[in-house]
C-alpha cells in the first residue's frame, strides 16, 4: 500500500511554526483516501457531546477514537498514519502521534465552535479531510473573529501548532470548523498523547 503523501510538507511545516495554522490541499493520494474511507465505513460512530469543557465549545458531529492496535489492525488507516509521520519526521521527528480520531459531520450541521485543542497534544495536530468539505477558521478570540479561513476539502491537510513546536512553549491556535453544506464531511486527526504513567499519581 502507498506509504508516501502526494506533496512535500516542508513549506506547510514552516507556515505552521510561524502562523499557528497551515493548510495544504491535495496531500492524500486518491487511492489511499478511498481505501481509508472504505475501511472506516463499517465503524460505529458516537455523537460528540453537544457542549464540551469550561468554555462551552459547541459541537455537532460524531466520532470514533482509535489507539494502539486499533490503528495498526486497519491497513489503510495505518498506511495513512505512516505516510503522514514519514512526511513530517524530517522537520519534527519528536512528533509521534498515537491517537487517530475520525469525525463525521452531516450536511447542515454546525461543526465545532472556537476552541483550543488540548495542551497535552504536543508539537502538532494533523487534520486530514477524507471526504466532503468545510471552512476551517483560525480565530483571534473565543467569539470566533476569523483571522484566516481555508477550505478543508477532500485530500487536504490542516496542521495546528501544538506545545513545544519550534521551542514555543504553548502557541496553540484558536480555531473552529464549520459544518459541510451539501454532503457529509469526514476528517481524520492525528495527535500525540503523553505516556499514561506521566500523569500524576495523586
Ligand atoms: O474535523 C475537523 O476538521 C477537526 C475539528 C477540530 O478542530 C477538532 O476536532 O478539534
Ligand atoms: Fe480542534
Amino acid at each position: 500500500m502507498t506509504d508516501s503523501l502526494a506533496r512535500d510538507l516542508g513549506p506547510a511545516l514552516h507556515r505552521v511554526a510561524r502562523d499557528g495554522v497551515a493548510h495544504e490541499p491535495g496531500v492524500i493520494p486518491e487511492a489511499l483516501r478511498r481505501d481509508v474511507l472504505a475501511e472506516l465505513d463499517a465503524e460505529r460512530y458516537v455523537a460528540l457531546p453537544a457542549v464540551e469543557g469550561p468554555h462551552r465549545v459547541r459541537q455537532e458531529g460524531e466520532h470514533l477514537v482509535l489507539v494502539g492496535d486499533e490503528i495498526t489492525s486497519r491497513p489503510a488507516v495505518h498506511a495513512l498514519h505512516r505516510a503522514v509521520v514519514a512526511a513530517i519526521a524530517p522537520q519534527v521527528p519528536e512528533w509521534q502521534p498515537d491517537e487517530v480520531t475520525v469525525q463525521r459531520y452531516a450536511p447542515g450541521s454546525s461543526g465545532i465552535s472556537t476552541h483550543l485543542d488540548g495542551r497535552r497534544h504536543r508539537y502538532l495536530v494533523a487534520i486530514l479531510t477524507l471526504e466532503g468539505a468545510a471552512t476551517l477558521r483560525h480565530c483571534t478570540d473565543r467569539e470566533g473573529t476569523t483571522a484566516q479561513a481555508w477550505d478543508a476539502d477532500a485530500g487536504s491537510l490542516v496542521l495546528l501548532r501544538g506545545p513545544g513546536l519550534d521551542g514555543i512553549s504553548d502557541g496553540r491556535p484558536l480555531h473552529a470548523v464549520d459544518g459541510p453544506r451539501e454532503r457529509r464531511r469526514t476528517s481524520l486527526t492525528l495527535r500525540a498523547t503523553p505516556p499514561r504513567d506521566v500523569t500524576s499519581r495523586g
